[in-house]
């Protein structure tokens, strides 16, 4: 269904107007099909946020072609209803000036789903494990958890079949971020929907995953399925498994 084509991708070296360029991503290749959870895994500043941001279509790929069921995910039209995506940062990620009903019907009438627009919202914020109580509160009213539980409604509310998280369980405190992974494992069930989940922690993944991709210095490692983790050949890969070991 996403098919990701030897892409590559560099940035300006020493600001914008630079000829230098470096080289974040060099001749990336992997598919991704149907409500799989598929984990991206690799140290900070391996590629992964920058390869998130190209699978949404918010950049393009120097080389290389990204295709959503034979089309190109830059198209707007490609990615609206089909891919949204959850960041580590939930705190801006919701207008501060925004309630939370707000915040939650704005991607629903984008959809032109007015009609069962306010119907739609008690039962999204039941399902993020919130209540109706919360459709008048602001941002700065809302725990860590539950803004990242607010931002997940509002990415699922238009019944996406793939969901990108990025980094979106980080920030939280050990226990809130079982709790949200915990919901997305009962979401991925209620919806039908997919997963590409972006993190440093391999442990995380291993959780919530089908398969991991391990990245280093913008490269693909290795892919693994996770009943197969405890095998993988790269010494890359084996170190950041020992982190789950010990
Ligand atoms: N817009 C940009 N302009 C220039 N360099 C960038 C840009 N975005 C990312 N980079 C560089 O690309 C490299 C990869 O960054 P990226 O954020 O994708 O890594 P990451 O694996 O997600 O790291 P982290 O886990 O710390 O978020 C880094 O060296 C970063 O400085």
């Amino acid at each position: 269904m996403f098919t990701i084509d030897h892409i590559s991708k560099s940035y300006p070296k020493g600001g914008l107007f630079s000829k230098e360029r470096k080289r974040v991503l060099t001749d990336i290749s992997f598919d991704w099909g149907p409500g799989e959870c598929l984990g991206i895994i690799g140290e900070s500043g391996s590629g992964k946020s920058t390869l998130g941001r190209l699978l949404l279509g918010i950049e393009k790929p120097d080389h290389g072609s990204i295709i959503w069921e034979g089309k190109r995910i830059d198209h707007r039209r490609t990615r609206f209803g089909n891919i949204s995506a959850v960041f580590q940062d939930y705190t801006s990620s919701i207008n501060p000036f925004y309630t939370v009903e707000k915040a939650l019907l704005e991607p629903l009438k984008l959809q032109n789903n007015n009609r069962d627009s306010y119907g739609k919202l008690d039962r999204l914020l039941t399902q993020v494990g919130l209540d109706a109580s919360y459709r008048q509160k602001f941002p700065h009213e809302l725990s860590g958890g539950e803004a990242q539980r607010v931002c997940i409604a509002r990415a699922i509310s238009t019944e996406p079949r793939c969901l990108l998280l990025d980094e979106a369980v980080s920030s939280l405190d050990g226990s809130v971020q079982m709790q949200i992974l915990d919901l997305l494992k009962q979401l991925r069930t209620i919806y039908n929907m997919g997963y590409i989940f972006i993190t440093h922690d391999i442990q995380a993944a291993a959780y919530l995953c089908d398969r991991v991709m391990m990245m280093r210095n913008g490269q693909i490692e290795e892919i693994v399925q996770i009943e197969q983790l405890k095998d993988v050949q790269s010494p890359y890969a084996r170190k950041l498994l020992q982190m789950i070991i010990t």
